[in-house]
């Protein structure tokens, strides 16, 4: 292996350590203690442990944390009673609605029923529609998670060949306006691509959300290339019975010996996402006060 292992999990806890130190100047100098509402409808067990994470990070950084726990039959209007009420708290500055819903309700409708200066996943249309005009919005965490782990690796990326695999609302498009706004040339990669390892491997900047684990291949990459894989595929451990083990889009033995740095999963792009929603939420925060912004925690 030749790569440099990006370290996500150090750098989200260091992006915490100063949303921590920016949260307890606010409190101290204007009273105000940044708020997150998290909903979670249903007893998913992977989101159970998503959200219980977020909720011990957010009171860690000294941030109010409210949970909504929901049963899975819950009618779309009990949910938007929900978020309405949440919309109207002075206490909460981010509301954040954990993925996947159930069948019956509509991920579209619920972003749009949520406040888009406390929509702190970046999801909400105006958000989008901010970042795709290059205005000041709530970017989406897991791409901005990623665009601080680039800043920090690459310093300038102006001129790069960025690509990115994967075109979701959530992912995979706004992390393309990033690296747009970062001047690389991007390219935007999808399951329809045709000829995938040979764009793939015109790239200084790889980043792969498939959706589909192992699958971006050593000779796929470019030599000298950053990847960042933001794959996570939970499948049962191979030697442990009753564990589990993670694995990312990117086959990460072979591509470790191409690239000049990469991502590992677990420890790399998954901690940045809870790092940069508690980073949105205090951004939100001050934004809502009228107070200047933390900096280097937003795009
Ligand atoms: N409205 C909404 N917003 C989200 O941002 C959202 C969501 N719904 N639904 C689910 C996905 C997934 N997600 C992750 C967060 C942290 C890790 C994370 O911390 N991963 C660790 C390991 C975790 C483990 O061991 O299971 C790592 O990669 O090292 C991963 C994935 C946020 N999501």
């Amino acid at each position: 292996m030749t790569a440099t292992v990006i370290d996500g999990k150090a750098f989200a806890a260091k992006v915490r350590g100063q949303v921590a130190e920016h949260v307890a100047k606010l409190k101290e100098e204007h009273g105000i203690t940044p708020g997150l509402a998290v909903v979670l409808v249903g007893e998913d067990p992977a989101s159970e442990v998503y959200v219980a994470a977020k909720h011990r990070q957010t009171v860690e950084v000294g941030m109010a944390s409210f949970e909504h726990k929901l049963p899975a039959d819950v009618s779309e209007d009990a949910l938007f009673e929900v978020i309405d009420k949440l919309n109207a708290d002075p206490k909460v500055h981010g509301i954040l609605c954990q993925f996947p819903v159930p069948d019956h309700l509509s991920e579209r409708r619920v972003v749009a029923r949520i406040d888009p200066n406390k929509d702190v996943d970046g999801l909400s249309v105006a958000n989008a529609g901010l970042l795709a005009s290059g205005e000041t919005g709530l970017v989406s965490c897991t791409p901005l998670g990623c665009l601080m782990l680039l800043r920090d690796q690459l310093g300038n990326m102006s001129g790069m060949n960025a690509v990115v695999v994967g075109r979701s609302n959530l992912f995979g498009k706004p992390m393309a306006q990033l690296l747009l706004q970062e001047n690389c040339t991007v390219t935007i990669a999808h399951s329809r691509t045709k000829d995938l390892a040979e764009v793939c491997g015109r790239a200084d900047i790889l980043v792969a959300a498939v959706g589909r684990a192992e699958m971006v291949q050593g000779d796929w990459v470019k030599p000298g290339a950053t990847v960042i894989d933001v794959g996570i595929t939970r499948i049962p451990h191979p030697e442990k019975p009753g564990k589990s083990k993670l694995l990312g889009d990117v086959e990460f033995g072979s591509a470790s010996n191409v690239a000049a740095a990469i991502t590992p999963v677990p420890g790399g792009v998954g901690p940045m996402t809870i790092a940069c929603l508690l980073a949105n939420t205090l951004t939100a925060c001050c934004r809502s006060n009228g107070l200047p912004e933390p900096e280097g925690l937003t795009a």
